[in-house]
């Protein structure tokens, strides 16, 4: 699916009027402070429930407002090939499915809708707008911590494993009672029995996920790296650590290190330890990459993601933002031209007129240039 039309009220400094997008390529321009990130952030919220830039809600509500809500409209987009299901085709908007999401920071509540209905859980607007974003921030999934990875990880396992949500939300709960056991610090070990049971079991159904996910992103980045000739090519190596040594189950690990868990008060191992590892020669690209190979390695690994969805015939949305200050003009056009071959849709922000001749080769894809100011957008 392609988000067609977006509206937004009490939206950072963005004025609301409708906007229809292309299906395809976007391009938005403006100063520093006119509104740009603001666009996609508001895109985002509507993929991902959440701002892919701050974790406060309040702080994207419009100054003196209480409630901010974004409408999207989709259409299938480069999905031709799904029977396709919803709304009236033969609507003059050619909308598919219309996404809603609204934000009462008094009430801290959010509300959700799919085509008028309201709906619970936000995996059920994710699924129809699957959103990445690549921005300033993206290259700590190399240089930073497991945790970035596995929020890297866990995108596409939400994608390809529709189960994946609810065990993870279910994990959850049962880590947080294992946590508050392991903080009283007098362990009742019967009681406990009954959590490991189930954490044990939970964990084992995420890390089936996990890997079987892991294994189609990593087919798809050895199949995109065979076409670049890059030195540090060969001596890569991707694997996926499930938060614990596979030598031992889980269980015996829990049970190995009880005292160490009793002693740091929470649950040390299983799924919320897991991590994508990065090797380069056997020691890892944090330490050993510079940071322009790394950009290149992040951007792959983006890519390779967009690759996984597309074999299951979905369109990802991708969010770039700010990418000028971080990338140069050879890997802005790698990018851009593997996006279009993979039939994404992109937003791309920059501060001054785009040039897509940079970007695309000949002859250049379909494009819709947008000048954005004061948080309003004019088509140019
Ligand atoms: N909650 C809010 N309510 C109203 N305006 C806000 C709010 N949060 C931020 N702003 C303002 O919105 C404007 C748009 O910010 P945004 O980050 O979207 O701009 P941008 O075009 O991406 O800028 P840059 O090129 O500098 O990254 C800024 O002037 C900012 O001060």
């Amino acid at each position: 699916m392609a988000l067609v039309k977006l509206q937004t009220e009490h939206f950072r400094n963005l004025q609301g009027a409708p906007v229809s997008f292309s299906p395809s390529i976007n391009l938005l321009f403006g100063e520093n402070g006119s509104g740009k990130t603001s666009i996609l952030e508001a895109i985002g919220y509507l993929g991902l429930g959440r701002s892919f830039r701050v974790s406060r809600h309040q702080a994207v509500v419009s100054h003196g407002e209480q409630k901010l809500t974004v409408f999207g409209g989709l259409d299938r987009g480069h999905e031709q090939s799904r029977p396709w299901s919803g709304a009236d085709p033969e609507s003059s908007d050619k909308v598919r499915h219309r996404l809603g999401i609204s934000r009462n920071i008094t009430e801290k509540e959010t509300r959700l809708k799919v085509d008028g209905e309201p709906v619970r859980n936000m995996s059920a607007l994710a699924r129809f707008l699957p959103v990445s974003v690549i921005d300033p921030g993206v290259f700590d999934i190399v240089a930073g911590g497991p945790g970035k990875r596995r929020q890297f990880l866990d995108w596409s396992v939400f994608h390809v494993e529709p189960s994946f949500a609810s065990l993870w939300q279910q994990c959850q709960r049962v880590t947080s009672q294992r946590n508050q056991i392991l903080r009283n610090g007098r362990l009742d070990e019967s009681l406990m029995k009954v959590w490991d049971a189930q954490y044990v079991e939970l964990s084992a159904g995420i890390t089936r996920a996990r890997t079987q996910a892991f294994q189609l992103f990593s087919d798809a980045f050895f199949r995109l790296v065979g076409e670049i000739t890059a030195p540090w090519v060969e001596g890569l190596k991707l694997d996926f650590y499930p938060g614990w040594d596979q030598s031992q189950s889980l269980l015996e690990v829990l049970k190995g290190h009880r005292e160490q868990e009793l002693k740091m008060g929470h649950t040390l191992y299983g799924p919320n330890r897991a991590d994508i590892r990065l090797k380069f020669q056997g020691r890892p690209v944090a330490e050993t990459f510079s940071r322009g190979q790394q950009k290149t390695l992040v951007i792959l690994m983006k890519i390779a993601q967009g690759m996984v969805l597309a074999d299951l015939q979905k369109q990802v949305t991708f969010l770039l933002d700010d990418i000028n200050a971080e990338l140069d003009t050879g890997h802005r056009a790698m990018l851009a031209q593997k996006l279009d071959e993979l039939k994404c849709q992109v937003f791309v922000t920059s501060i001054e007129p785009p040039k897509p001749e940079e970007l695309w080769q000949q002859p250049l894809p379909d494009y819709r240039v947008f000048h954005v100011e004061h948080g309003k957008m004019t088509e140019e």
